[in-house]
């Protein structure tokens, strides 16, 4: 069964443990239904979606959205600058070397900040 990006954002962060399985295959597919702006990337390690801003102050700015929303989660995506004004962030679950529902509460909550 699909989720929905409200469900989504509805739900706050759990603390992962290195014992709770990485989703299946289809339980990612579930949940990519609600974020379609991430690719899977990394043989189904991780997400990622990639921005590009006007300039760099702008992406800056947006990078500093996205860390005071990790903060809040604490569940933190690996976040990249390229070319000055490109971002591209990545999200997967450390603790378990791959993805979990952190990875898309996040990332649904990500879509949702102003750009
Ligand atoms: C206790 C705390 O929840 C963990 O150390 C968190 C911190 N942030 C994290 N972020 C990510 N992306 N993966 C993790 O496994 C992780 N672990």
């Amino acid at each position: 069964m699909s989720v929905s990006a409200a469900e989504l954002t509805a739900k706050k962060c759990t603390a992962c443990e290195g014992d709770t399985p990485a989703f299946t295959k289809d339980r990612i597919t579930e949940h990519l239904t609600a974020v379609p702006e991430w690719e899977l990337a990394d043989d189904g390690k991780l997400i990622r979606r990639k921005y590009k801003f006007k300039d760099f102050v702008t992406a800056m700015a947006f990078l500093q959205k996205v860390a005071v929303l990790a903060e809040e989660e604490e569940h933190h995506p690996d976040l990249h600058l390229t070319g000055y004004k490109n971002v591209a962030i990545e999200l997967s679950t450390h603790a378990i070397g791959g993805l979990s529902a952190n990875d898309f509460i996040v990332a649904a909550k990500i879509d949702k900040l102003p750009v």
